[in-house]
């Protein structure tokens, strides 16, 4: 029988349907307190229901309205006929040999993306996807090769963190398993903002998984507007990618830079940090690329560029891929480049590369498109204008 007389048969007799995207209720995942808050009020409830059901779904990761024993039966029924709270299917799951997992989910319409968890002494990163490849098209990320298939949802993207806890065993309420967020996964958050914030509220709120900002980052190749908004919005913390210390370079490496050149780029990161007097440094990631970036030369221009902002440079170890012309620097020249900077007291950190045994590593992830074709929609795709 196909799939459509399946589903039809199903619903004629009352079934709950084949395929999670035949579903007409709201997957809860999706709702920022403020939105469940309204859905509640339609519902004849009060504010506070809301914030009950957020408490069980992301402090106590439960998924199962049942267990919700301070909500009477009454509208447990009622909330079963307008919600659902629907987890992502798991592929696979890959565990790196320094305890690096990466979880391969799919999504609906079949398309896959990747979540990375990297525990470390004293903190556990939790690294998640926002879109579904990407349109920036970085001339040295994985995920640039297969354009940008699609963005993700609210609830796709908070789906990760819960999956995340869930699968580890722990909650965000005693055992805290995830203690940092950073959107540094599959595209780029800034270019899918609309669906982005209110996933923040929710990691953010007290009745969410109810972490602090300093703990979120949101990681970006520069889109200038979209800095500005969460700043104002959420004034999470930001991580930007900048690669290279002038223009004609980033052009080539960071293909947005010919739409939101250096200056402008720079002149948003400013705003982020000193006009809101804030002690947090903007870390500029730096991916360190043999004889491209990396030489003396660049490090001094970078300097000049940061021109005496609050700065911290993340030098990252070029994580290589199958059709990629780039080369990992040399461990000298990264110590050199390095040097320069601490020299003219830039705090300048090496990433340690994670997970590199099972392709986990940032700008790695791939996930998976339905079509297995490469999607090419490059360029400035945006959501939120
Ligand atoms: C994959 S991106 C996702 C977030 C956002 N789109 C951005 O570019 O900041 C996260 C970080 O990985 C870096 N990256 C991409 N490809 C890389 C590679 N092959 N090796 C090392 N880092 C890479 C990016 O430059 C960025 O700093
Ligand atoms: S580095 Fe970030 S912005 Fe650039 S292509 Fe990769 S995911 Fe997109």
């Amino acid at each position: 029988m196909r799939q459509e007389a399946q589903q039809e048969t199903l619903q004629r007799e009352g079934q709950p349907p084949l395929t999670p995207q035949a579903s007409r209720l709201t997957n809860l995942f999706g709702l920022d307190r403020e939105q469940l808050r309204e859905r509640f009020a339609e519902m004849g409830e009060k504010p506070y229901r809301a914030d009950q059901v957020m408490q069980w779904i992301y402090r106590r990761t439960r998924n199962s309205f049942d267990e919700m024993s301070n909500i009477s039966k009454d509208l447990r029924t009622r909330m079963a006929q307008h919600f659902e709270i629907r987890t992502p299917e798991l592929v696979t799951e890959q565990v790196s040999q320094d305890g690096t997992r990466k979880w391969v989910l799919r999504l609906d319409g079949g398309n896959a993306i990747e979540t990375v968890y990297i525990p470390e002494e004293g903190r556990a990163t939790l690294c998640i996807s926002s879109q579904v490849g990407c349109a920036m098209d970085c001339a040295f990320c994985s995920t640039a090769q297969q354009g940008l298939n699609r963005n993700m949802t609210t609830a796709e993207i908070i789906a990760q963190v819960w999956f995340a806890a869930r699968t580890l065993g722990g909650d965000f309420q005693n055992e805290r398993v995830i203690s940092n967020i950073v959107f540094m996964g599959m595209g780029e958050p800034l270019a899918n903002y609309n669906a982005v914030l209110p996933a923040i509220r929710i990691l953010l709120d007290d009745f969410g998984f109810g972490l602090s900002k300093r703990r979120v980052t949101v990681s970006t190749s520069g889109l200038v507007p979209f800095m500005d908004r969460l700043r104002e919005d959420v004034d999470t913390a930001l991580a930007v990618s900048l690669h290279a210390p002038n223009d004609a370079l980033r052009n080539e490496l960071v293909p947005i830079n010919r739409k939101y050149p250096l200056a402008e780029l720079m002149a948003a990161c400013r705003r982020y940090t000193v006009e809101k007097d804030r002690k947090a440094h903007i870390v500029y990631e730096y991916v360190m690329l043999d004889g491209i970036n990396d030489q003396p030369e660049h490090a001094r221009e970078l300097v000049k560029l940061l021109g005496g902002l609050p700065a911290k440079v993340n030098l990252i170890p070029f994580n290589p891929f199958p059709q990629t012309q780039y080369r990992r620097s040399k461990p000298e020249a990264i110590a050199a480049f390095a040097k320069i900077l601490r020299d003219r007291k830039i705090i300048a950190t090496t990433r340690k590369t994670r997970g590199d045994d099972i392709d986990a590593a940032c700008g790695q992830l791939v996930g998976k498109v339905q079509s297995r074709q490469k999607n090419r929609l490059r360029g400035i795709a945006i959501v939120g204008d």
